[in-house]
């Protein structure tokens, strides 16, 4: 049953009346509009652009039931209580749903179009959605005609996820036959052309309507900051840099990003006894705590957060004044979405990242299937002295003549504040690699001079052929345990097991086009972390546990990115000093 032509209530009138909003914002009420007049529509606006309100106010107009997909249930029980709280009906459908709370989802469901008491938002995962009581309550209420639209909120996770390890997103599609003629409105903030294309077919959405705003978020302050060369490099040195960077923003609300738990809770840790107030978040903590820590930190308690990715979607707090990445994010639309829930409000805020080429290279060696080159594209900004901004925005296609102009009110990022610094930081980056790299070339091929050859672990050197993240590392120098621990470890920081192992993962500037994608083989993607199972763990998506990459993985697997032989090192040639 199509759904145009059942506007009952005025879109202004419901956005002043739910949301106490004057106006719309760019692009919400086109899309309102059309998903109204039965049109698919696909929006990207930005982070905190109000993507919300295109797909929960069609309901409110129409007086029908939108379903709204969502990837994780926590982000569903937040927006039903968020809607709730705006005087939205809303529920949730997960598999803990009670029959009692089914049944009266069903009866306010199929109440039908128009009924004023109805339900307006059902909330729901793609995993609940296919099965068989879902499926008929929706057959059910589309013969009512109480379905306004579906919408597929955070609508990336469509062609990210779907062909990983979600499969239920791949399912979506067979909504059409199910419901034909209900409309599709999916959302998200972030869409490179490739994964718009990816969300239309997966969806199977029919002629859609595309409202795409600019990426660019002006009140944003980037800046990258890179580990080799603050101070000594050590943990310690990296922590001072952060504590000082944290002190004129005492008090401030910000998150800092770290990709494994125990960096969270390690630094969330040293940043407390450095006197700054700082609580650790993960998936890895019991739900309860998870939950104080968000409610704390939401209500202004504790202004820092250390998490993984599993904090941030869907959070709306507007004052959030600055995000730091303390470790590599593991992809651009990662490091966009992360960085953008600093400053919903519209205020001037920061991003701070810092980073290594040592990261990047073992970041990128995990990489598989369709997020190969992920890292190259974050290596991409990282390594040059170009405008933050306008690479971040070219990288969404979004192609501008100008970097960042603060006469349009703009915030600038670290090139255009001063270039020649940026440039100066790159440069030493660029000697202290080659100098680690000269000194790892020569311990290896002393050792091998003395044991006759490579590649024996455990008894000589043992040398990453594909010259990438796979410490140079030598008996006596730290072993394989080390550099195994390093892929996955709390800090990302060599741990300092000797003078080649601490620095040894660096093997040469890479340039960001060189940069790898795995090399170590099947033995080593079997033990190593899949990105998208480790986001899913974080983000708290059932049945998604996964067993991370132990040091004994990769330290008994070869082609673990540790042993090689004289012509691998020889072909890639890992500094100007010549040591074959
Ligand atoms: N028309 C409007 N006028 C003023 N404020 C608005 C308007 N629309 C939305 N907002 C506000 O903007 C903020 C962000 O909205 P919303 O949560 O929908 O963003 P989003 O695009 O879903 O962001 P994210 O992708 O980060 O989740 C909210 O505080 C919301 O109330």
């Amino acid at each position: 049953m199509a759904t145009a032509g059942h506007e009952i209530g005025d879109p202004s009138d419901c956005l002043r009346a739910h949301w106490g909003h004057a106006e719309f914002r760019s692009l919400q009420r086109e899309a309102v509009e059309a998903t109204l007049q039965g049109r698919d529509v696909l929006v990207i606006l930005p982070t905190g652009g109000g993507k919300s309100v295109t797909f929960q106010l069609p309901p409110l107009v129409a007086r029908g039931v939108t379903i709204v997909i969502t990837p994780l249930l926590a982000l569903a029980r937040d927006q039903v209580q968020a809607a709730l709280d705006r005087g939205i009906e809303a529920a949730m459908w997960a598999g803990d749903t009670s029959d009692t709370a089914r049944a009266s989802i069903r009866s306010s469901v199929l109440a039908g179009r128009g009924d004023e008491g109805g339900l307006r938002l059902l909330y729901t995962t793609p995993e609940s959605l296919r099965t068989p009581p879902m499926r008929e309550l929706l057959q059910a209420a589309h013969e009512e005609g109480s379905l306004v639209s579906f919408a597929i909120d955070e609508a990336h996770c469509v062609s990210q996820w779907g062909h990983d390890f979600r499969p239920a997103y791949l399912e979506l599609v067979n909504l059409r036959t199910l419901c034909p003629g209900v409309p599709v409105i999916a959302v998200t903030a972030t869409a490179t052309t490739p994964v718009q294309a990816g969300i239309k077919e997966s969806l199977g959405m029919q002629d859609p309507i595309v409202f795409q705003g600019s990426f660019n978020r002006p009140n944003i302050q980037y800046s990258v900051r890179r580990k080799e060369v603050l101070g000594d490099g050590s943990r310690e040195a990296l922590l001072a840099d952060l504590v000082a960077w944290l002190a004129p923003r005492a008090g401030q609300s910000g998150v800092i990003y770290a990709r494994t738990r125990a960096t969270c809770d390690w630094l969330a840790g040293v940043l407390g006894d450095a006197g700054v107030d700082a609580s650790s978040y993960h998936a890895g903590k019991d739900a309860p705590r998870r939950a104080a820590v968000q409610r704390d930190w939401m209500e202004g308690g504790c202004p820092v957060v250390v998490a993984t990715i599993a904090f941030g979607m869907g959070i709306d707090k507007a004052d959030v004044r600055w995000v730091v990445h303390w470790e590599v994010p593991s992809s651009l639309e990662g490091f966009y979405q992360e960085s953008g829930r600093a400053g919903r409000d519209g205020l001037p805020c920061c991003s701070l990242l810092y980073a290594s080429d040592k990261e990047m290279q073992e970041a990128a060696r995990l990489e598989r299937g369709e997020r190969r080159g992920a890292m190259a594209e974050v290596a991409a900004i990282v390594q040059g002295a170009r405008c933050r901004r306008k690479a971040l925005l070219a990288y969404f296609g979004e192609r501008r003549g100008t970097c960042c102009t603060p006469a349009q009110g703009e915030e600038s990022c670290d090139v255009c504040t001063d270039a020649q610094a940026v440039r100066r930081m790159l440069g030493a980056v660029e000697r202290k690699l080659e100098r680690t790299a000269c000194l790892a070339a020569r311990v290896a091929a002393a050792m091998a001079a003395t044991a006759g050859g490579y590649g024996n672990v455990g008894q000589t050197a043992v040398v990453d052929p594909s010259g990438y993240g796979g410490p140079v590392e030598t008996t006596g120098f730290g072993g394989v345990e080390q550099s195994a621990a390093q892929t996955t470890d709390a800090g990302g920081f060599g741990g300092g097991a000797g003078p080649v192992a601490a620095e040894g993962g660096v093997i040469g500037g890479v340039p960001p086009a060189s940069l790898p994608v795995s090399e170590g083989g099947p033995a080593h993607d079997a033990g190593a972390e899949n990105p998208g199972l480790t986001a899913a763990r974080e983000a708290g998506v059932p049945g998604q546990e996964t067993t991370p990459a132990t040091g004994a993985d990769l330290q008994t697997q070869p082609g673990a990115g540790t042993a090689g032989g004289p012509d691998a090192q020889k072909s890639k040639g890992f500094c100007g000093c010549s040591v074959m």
